[in-house]
């Protein structure tokens, strides 16, 4: 009987019916209802037997997949692939699907949430307020200010689609060419990084991590932008240079940053890490962009359905 081995959480919580169906396909099913990671060494040893996984964040690396021998496809819990070495998996014919679309909403929301919150000071404030400290921070609000959405895919459309609602700019780059219907329904001028850099009050980064977009945003991208900008990186840690991020918010060069990834999660103990965490116009959250209970459900059906596609 052939193996799929599910390692998300949010499969768990939400995946009865759908585990069903795995096993009705004749399939034997071992999830993680843990609640916690798949310890590395135990991922494996189960990632070893298994026709198919189902994967989140777990590294799916060349020396994991030269291993796996009877593995035939591997489903991503979400959509960003760049856990998964996708050459090898092409050389050893393992097919890799993706849950395109199942998260965006969500995404986009903690996004715009993220914008909010720096133009108001709002974790910062509260944490005053907790820390017995009643002050008033002066912020701006969004509404007719400019945003910049680099990466016009599924994410970055349905943050221009809020940032419309809100009466923001909506001006966006892509690698590919966005068709004028697309840009008129998002209301939305297609224009450059540099542009983007230079002149939105808000940036906002929707991109694969690839070797194209590995530091994207660094030293001289933030030194180009105006010193009222707020950066959010919803995207993948390492599109924008961390330590990048702490000069140029040591040395006032932009209003704020929010970013839901890091290179490493969680983040290493070091020492400028730490200043970086205790800056009020810096938030960090924990990859919890596409952790809704409407996506987690929509990525458990989804996730299952390619699954089964891959395995046919
Ligand atoms: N924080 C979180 O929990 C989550 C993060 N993500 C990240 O967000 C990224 C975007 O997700 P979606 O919008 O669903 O993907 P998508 O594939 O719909 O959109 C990505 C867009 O980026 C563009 N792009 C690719 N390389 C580019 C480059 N070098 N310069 C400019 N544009 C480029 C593509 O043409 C595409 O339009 C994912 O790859 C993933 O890394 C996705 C879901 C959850
Ligand atoms: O879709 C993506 O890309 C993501 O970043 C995932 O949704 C995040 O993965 P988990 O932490 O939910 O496994």
């Amino acid at each position: 009987m052939g193996k799929i081995l599910i390692t998300p959480r949010g499969y768990a919580k939400y995946g009865e019916e759908y585990k069903k169906q795995l096993e009705a396909a004749g399939y034997e099913v071992d999830w993680n209802d843990t609640g916690k990671p798949v310890p590395r060494e135990v991922f494996v040893e189960k990632a070893k037997e298994a026709e198919g996984i189902i994967v989140g964040v777990d590294s799916c690396n060349r020396e994991l997949l030269l291993q796996c021998k009877n593995l035939k496809s591997i489903v991503k819990f979400g959509i960003g692939v760049d856990n998964i070495d996708l050459p090898t998996c092409e050389e050893m014919g393992i097919k890799v699907g993706r849950c395109v679309g199942t998260n965006s909403n969500a995404v986009a929301e903690l996004t715009v949430g993220m914008m909010f919150a720096c133009a108001r000071d709002l974790v910062s404030n509260a944490m005053d307020v907790k820390n017995h400290e009643w002050v008033k921070p002066t912020g701006f609000e969004l509404y007719g200010k400019k945003v910049g959405i680099i990466g016009f895919g599924n994410i970055g459309k349905h943050v221009a689609r809020m940032a419309n609602g809100i009466g923001m700019q909506v001006y966006c780059y892509d690698a590919f060419p966005v068709k004028q219907e697309v840009l008129d329904e998002y209301h939305a001028t297609f224009t450059t990084v540099e542009d983007i850099l230079k002149n939105c009050d808000f940036i906002s980064l929707h991109v694969p991590l690839t070797e194209e977009t590995k530091d994207m945003i660094s030293t001289e991208e933030f030194k180009m932008m105006k010193k009222t900008a707020v950066l959010v990186n919803a995207a993948r840690g390492g599109i924008v240079n961390e330590h990048a991020i702490y000069e140029a918010l040591k040395n006032g060069e932009v209003k704020a940053v929010a970013s839901d990834v890091w290179t490493t999660e969680p983040p290493k103990d070091e020492d400028w890490i730490q200043e970086l965490l205790a800056m009020k116009n810096f938030i960090l959250t924990a990859h919890i962009a596409s952790r809704s209970q409407e996506a987690e459900i929509n990525t458990v059906k989804r996730s299952t359905e390619v699954m089964l596609d891959n395995l046919m």
